[in-house]
C-alpha cells in the first residue's frame, strides 16, 4: 500500500463493531434494494436461489426468505415509507446518497410492516451505518429517524394507504387508460400479496379441497395463502397441475385446440401455455429464444407427463416447411400486468421500455402471420395493462397488409371471463379486485389477448 492509499484507507476505516445475528441479512437487503431501484435488475433475478446475487445465495435459507419479504414489502410500499422517512428529516438526503437511503427504507419495512421488533430493526440499521464507511456519519440520523418512526408506526400505518406507491409516470398512464377511479383501484390491488393459482388437468373440487382452496369461474384452483412448498403439494409429482394465474390460463383457450391440431407456441418457455395445449391434445411445437428457459420447459413438460416438439429459435426470423393451423404468440412484454407477484415491475421498467417493447411485439405479429395457414388462427397475448403494448399493436397490425382479421373473442368461449372482453371483441383483464361475485373472475393477473384468422 502506498502513502497515500494508506492515508485514504485510515480515513474511511469504518468504527469496529461485532457482526450481529442478522446484520448480514440487512446488508444483503440494502444492497438488493439498490440494485433494483438503481440499476433496474429484476427481483426475481437477483434473489434467485441459485443463480441470483452471490451475496443472497450465500444467505442461509431463513435469512433468504426474510431478505426477500424486506425487499418485496419495501418495493410494494416504497412510496409510502419514502413520505414516512422525508417527514423526519430536516432536508433532503444528498442526491448520492442512494445505500443511506436504502438502510432507511429497509429499517422503516420491518418496523411498519414486518413481524420485527421495532429495537432490533433500529439497532441493525444503525449497526450497519456505523460499519460502512459512506455512512457512519449518519448513523446518529438513521438511529433517529428509526425510533421517530417507530414511536410514531400507529399514525403512520393510519394514513399509508393514502400514498400512491408507484412512480409518477406509471400513475399517469394507467389513469389516462382506464380513468383515474380504475387505476387507483388497480394501484391499491398491487399493494396486495396476490393468490396462487393452479391450472389442474382434472376435478378441480377434488384438488380445491386437497388444498383448501377454490374453483374459480374458469375452473382454476385458487389458494390465498400457501402454507407450504409448491414441490411439496400432493399431486405435484404425478403432474397433475400446474401454477398459472387464472388470467393467464385464458390466451391458449382461444386457441380452440383439439386433438391433432398443430399449434406453434412462439414465445413458449416456461411453459404454461404449452402444457395446456398439449393437454388439450394439440401437437405443439412450442419455440423460445432462450436456451435456459427452454429447459425450465422441458422439465415442466416432463413433470406433467406432455409432450411438445422444442425448439430454440428466434420468432423473429424462424421459418417453418409446413405454416400451422394455429400459432399462439404470448410475447415478451414489460409485465406490468404481474405487479402483484413483481412489485419491482414499476421501479425497472420504464416508459422507452414499454415503446421499446410495443415495437417488439408488433415485429413478432407480424412475422406469426406468415407462420399459420390460410383458414388459421393467431392468438397475440402479453400479461401488460398498458394498451400501448395490447390495443395499439393489434390497431398497426391490423392497419397493415397482413391478411389478419380480428376474430372477435365472445362472451360464451370463456366462462366466467365475459366482464374482461371489451366492445372490440378484445380479452383485458385487470387485476383490481371488486366484491368477489359468484361465476365472476376476478383478481386476475393483468392480461391482453387478441385473435386474428389469416385469409
Ligand atoms: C411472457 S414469456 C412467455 C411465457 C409462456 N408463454 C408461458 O405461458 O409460460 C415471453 C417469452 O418470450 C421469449 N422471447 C423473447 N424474445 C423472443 C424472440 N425474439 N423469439 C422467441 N422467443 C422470445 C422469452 O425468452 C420468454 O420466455
Amino acid at each position: 500500500m502506498n502513502k497515500a492509499q494508506g492515508a485514504r484507507s485510515a480515513r474511511r476505516k469504518p468504527e469496529i463493531i461485532d457482526d450481529k445475528p442478522g446484520l448480514d441479512a440487512r446488508r444483503v437487503a440494502t444492497r438488493l434494494l439498490g440494485a433494483v431501484v438503481d440499476a433496474r435488475s429484476s427481483l426475481d433475478a437477483v434473489t434467485d436461489s441459485e443463480h441470483g446475487h452471490p451475496q443472497y445465495v450465500a444467505l442461509d435459507p431463513r435469512d433468504r426468505a426474510l431478505v426477500r419479504a424486506m425487499l418485496v414489502t419495501a418495493l410494494r410500499r416504497r412510496c409510502g415509507i419514502e413520505k414516512a422517512i422525508m417527514q423526519r428529516l430536516d432536508r433532503p438526503l444528498p442526491g448520492n446518497a442512494r445505500s443511506l437511503s436504502h438502510i432507511l427504507h429497509i429499517g422503516a419495512v420491518q418496523i411498519l410492516f414486518l413481524d420485527v421488533p421495532d429495537s432490533a430493526a433500529v439497532d441493525l440499521a444503525v449497526s450497519q451505518a456505523k460499519s460502512d464507511p459512506r455512512n457512519s456519519r449518519f448513523s446518529a440520523l438513521v438511529n433517529g429517524v428509526l425510533r421517530n418512526i417507530a414511536r410514531r408506526k400507529d399514525a403512520i400505518l393510519q394514513k399509508i394507504d393514502e400514498v400512491v406507491d408507484a412512480p409518477e409516470w406509471f400513475q399517469t398512464r394507467l389513469s389516462e387508460a382506464y380513468g383515474a377511479e380504475r387505476a387507483a383501484r388497480i394501484l391499491a390491488a398491487h399493494r396486495l400479496e396476490a393468490p396462487v393459482d393452479f391450472t389442474v388437468k382434472s376435478d378441480p373440487k377434488r384438488w380445491a379441497e386437497a388444498f383448501g382452496g377454490t374453483v374459480l369461474a374458469n375452473g382454476s384452483v385458487r389458494v390465498d395463502k400457501l402454507d407450504t412448498s409448491v414441490p411439496e403439494l400432493e399431486g405435484f409429482d404425478e403432474g397433475e397441475w400446474w401454477v398459472q394465474d387464472a388470467a393467464a390460463s385464458l390466451p391458449a383457450k382461444l386457441i380452440g385446440a383439439r386433438p391433432g391440431m398443430r399449434v406453434l407456441d412462439l414465445c413458449a418457455a416456461p411453459g404454461g401455455k404449452t402444457a395446456q395445449l398439449a393437454h388439450y391434445g394439440a401437437k405443439v411445437t412450442a419455440v423460445d429464444l432462450s436456451a435456459s428457459r427452454l429447459k425450465r420447459l422441458a422439465a415442466n413438460l416432463q413433470r406433467l407427463k406432455l409432450d411438445a416438439e422444442i425448439s430454440k429459435a428466434d420468432g423473429l426470423t424462424l421459418t417453418v416447411e409446413e405454416p400451422f393451423d394455429a400459432v399462439l404468440l404470448d410475447a415478451p412484454c414489460s409485465s406490468n400486468g404481474t405487479v402483484r407477484r413483481h412489485p419491482d415491475v414499476p421501479w425497472t421498467k420504464t416508459p422507452e421500455d414499454i415503446e421499446k417493447l410495443a415495437e417488439l411485439q408488433r415485429k413478432l405479429l407480424e412475422h406469426a402471420a406468415t407462420l399459420v395457414r390460410a383458414g388459421g388462427t393467431l392468438v397475440f397475448a402479453n400479461c401488460s395493462i398498458d394498451p400501448l403494448e395490447g390495443e395499439a399493436v393489434v390497431s398497426q397490425v391490423l392497419a397493415s397488409d397482413l391478411g389478419l382479421e380480428l376474430s372477435t373473442i365472445t362472451a360464451s368461449e370463456l366462462t366466467g371471463a365475459a366482464h374482461f372482453i371489451t366492445p372490440e371483441g378484445y380479452l383485458r383483464t385487470l387485476p383490481d379486485a371488486a366484491e368477489a361475485e359468484e361465476g365472476k373472475l376476478q383478481a386476475v393477473d393483468g392480461f391482453f389477448a387478441a385473435r386474428f384468422v389469416k385469409r
